[in-house]
């Protein structure tokens, strides 16, 4: 991850514009001194550095929950926030070098609020999830024009490879989401989808409450995909294939085809690891026979009017949690802004929460920074928040 290690932090005084980056406020961790929050504006996105004492030097980093995309709006940011506040660098891992120009004029790459506002309307869609290296996702698009393709993934640098292959091969049916695969299913539009496809899914046999196969995300798989689209899993790990057939099992009707060892049209670079182990090879494949309704999710993230008077009482929420039936909200961090305070949550159902800012200033409340997604369980843990705000 991007970082500078500096000898002294010095404060601007926000907010400060230079070079297309505006920095905002900053916003203070009540619990540990040594954290500090700097809200940063690259090219219309929202974002926070992250200051942090580490090992006798000082950290300035993005902050994981809300960074960018794009490595370079981040290295745009901490380079700029470096030299205007003349910060003494002791070391660092951002360059300057030359742009990348595959990077420059990414199309595809989109944002969760693109498939929230309009699901595309391509009459074929495939979805693969983790993609990685992106070798069979770039082979798919390539071999099918005429299937959009949406690949998801959370590691950055894949991410980052597969949009400059995207632009290299000139591919227009290839839409990259930088996101959890598990929230984005519950977006989908029910019976738009024709392959979802899960290859090498990293097991989490310590936490399998992180895996991507779950009986909730089968359920939504269900609902997306069409009358005779399929679900396909691809795994090494035989704990994780027996995890998953099971999660499958238990549903009172379905369709599964299993295979072990058999090749697939294009080898991923997971794939060739385990194969030069001798590792064995699973495949489920679940075809859906259900023509799902249409869902729709009533409510909204709008916050009821606002009583400040608590304002400094929110900041005892550190720590707190509150259940509902298949959901939370939990309170994790407090800030402190020159103009109000901020608290950081997570909420959601349990096996894919979203963690997410609550800007609260006088007398406005806001998501930051952007709204929660739009699914059952956030717009339960939302209404909660607001009982516990004006409470
Ligand atoms: C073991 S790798 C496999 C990559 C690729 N499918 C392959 O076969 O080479 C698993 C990938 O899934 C991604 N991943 C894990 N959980 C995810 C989630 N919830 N949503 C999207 N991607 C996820 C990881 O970042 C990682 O790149």
């Amino acid at each position: 991850m991007p970082h500078l290690h500096i000898e002294k932090f010095n404060k601007l005084e926000l907010p400060y514009e230079k070079n297309g980056v505006s920095f905002n406020f900053f916003a203070q961790n009540t619990k540990h001194d040594d954290e500090m929050l700097i809200s940063t504006t690259v090219e219309d996105e929202d974002f926070f550095l992250l200051l942090k004492d580490d090992e006798n030097k000082t950290l300035l980093k993005t902050d994981k929950l809300t960074r960018p995309a794009s490595t370079q709006k981040v290295h745009n940011a901490l380079l700029t926030y470096a030299k205007e506040a003349n910060l003494k660098v002791i070391s660092s891992n951002v360059h300057t070098s030359a742009k990348n120009i595959h990077l420059e004029k990414i199309t595809a790459l989109k944002k969760i609020e693109y498939f929230a506002d309009k699901f595309p309307d391509a009459k074929n869609v495939a979805i693969e999830v983790g993609f990685g290296s992106g070798r069979h996702l770039l082979h798919q698009a390539k071999n099918n024009p005429n299937t959009l393709y949406i690949g998801i993934e959370i590691h950055r640098p894949s991410i980052e490879q597969v949009l400059k292959q995207i632009n290299i091969q000139e591919l227009d049916n290839l839409l990259v989401l930088d996101y959890d695969a598990r929230l984005f299913m519950e977006l989908i539009p029910s019976n738009r989808v024709g392959q979802i496809f899960v290859h090498f899914p990293v097991p989490w046999d310590k936490k399998p409450h992180r895996r991507v196969i779950s009986t909730s995300f089968i359920e939504e798989a269900r609902r997306v995909l069409k009358v005779g689209g399929t679900l396909e899993l691809r795994t090494d790990s035989e704990n994780y294939y027996a995890y998953s057939y099971e999660t499958f099992i238990n549903f009172p009707k379905i369709e599964l085809n299993i295979r072990k060892n058999s090749d697939i049209e294009v080898s991923s670079k997971y794939e060739d690891r385990w194969k030069r182990m001798e590792k064995n090879i699973y495949d489920v494949t679940m075809l859906n026979d259900l023509e799902s309704e249409q869902f729709c999710i009533d409510g909204d993230f709008k916050f009821s009017e606002y009583n400040n008077a608590n304002n400094k009482k929110l900041l005892d929420l550190g720590g707190v949690t509150k259940r509902f039936e298949g959901g939370f909200i939990h309170f994790e961090r407090t800030y402190i802004l020159e103009k109000g305070i901020m608290l950081r949550v997570s909420m959601g159902s349990y096996d894919r929460p979203e963690h997410l800012y609550i800007l609260i200033s006088a007398n406005e409340i806001n998501y930051y920074p952007s709204m929660p997604l739009k699914s059952r369980s956030n717009i339960r843990a939302h209404k909660i928040l607001n009982e516990v705000l004006n409470g």
